[in-house]
């Protein structure tokens, strides 16, 4: 389990989130959504140790970043390094080595070309099999379904189903609210500074329905003159 207690973080004057207090448990997908800029990005850096903030991040387990695999939304590679070198690399650093590598390339890539010569989603791609192949018990997820083709988002909703039955801990951003909606036991909902849980159908709804809101008076105004 990881706890999250008195979480804040500023950038300067510029207060992302403040006194925030949250629990993920293994067996549970935590979804996040918010705004452009409302901190989902920032708060999930600070969860993986890539940002400072105060408060405490902590975990019963031992130290997060031993168990957690974090895929950015822009995930970065080393220059002239391979799909298969990356894989044995990443598997490298928890420990072991990877065996049967076209075996376990699930989404089909090129995995003897550079990744550099990847396209956007088949950066993502390479990054998100990166992580399952660590087999981490916590997997935080900026936007993986974003630039990713449909057949490979069916594929990423099946895995993470299956990745929770065997208990493990997702927390996943996304602004498809329907995917989210769909796979998550709980949705974060970040807005000026705070974060509000949502559990259950009902409380999906409300909120679905609360950001539908969000947007009718601008789209009275571009009816005006569109
Ligand atoms: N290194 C930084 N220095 C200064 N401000 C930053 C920095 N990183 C993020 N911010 C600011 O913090 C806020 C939260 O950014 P963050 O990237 O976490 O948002 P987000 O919810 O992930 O947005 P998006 O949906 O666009 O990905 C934004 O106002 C952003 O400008």
């Amino acid at each position: 389990m990881v706890r999250i207690e008195k979480l804040s973080k500023s950038f300067g004057n510029h207060i992302v989130f403040q006194n925030v207090n949250l629990e993920l448990n293994s067996g549970k997908i935590y979804g996040v959504v918010g705004k452009n800029g409302a901190g989902k990005t920032t708060l999930f850096n600070c969860i993986c140790g890539l940002e400072k903030y105060q408060g405490s991040i902590t975990s019963s387990e031992g130290k997060i970043k031993d168990f957690t695999g974090y895929l950015p939304a822009e995930p970065y590679f080393f220059d002239k390094i391979t799909g298969e070198e990356y894989l044995y690399f990443m598997c490298r650093t928890r420990g072991f080595k990877l065996h049967d590598v076209e075996d376990k390339n699930i989404f089909e890539l090129p995995l003897k070309q550079y990744i550099s010569t990847y396209s956007t989603g088949m950066k993502k791609k390479i990054a998100l099999l990166g992580i399952l192949l660590q087999k981490n018990d916590v997997l935080i997820l900026d936007e993986p379904f974003n630039g990713v083709d449909i057949g490979s988002n069916m594929l990423i909703i099946q895995i993470f189903k299956e990745l929770q039955r065997l208990g493990k801990t997702i927390l996943v951003s996304s602004h498809i609210f329907a995917t989210l909606s769909e796979i998550c036991d709980e949705i974060f909902f970040l807005e000026n500074g705070e974060i509000f849980q949502k559990k259950g159908f009902h409380e999906f709804l409300e909120l679905e329905n609360q950001l539908k809101n969000d947007i009718s008076t601008s789209i009275d105004k571009i009816k005006k003159w569109l």
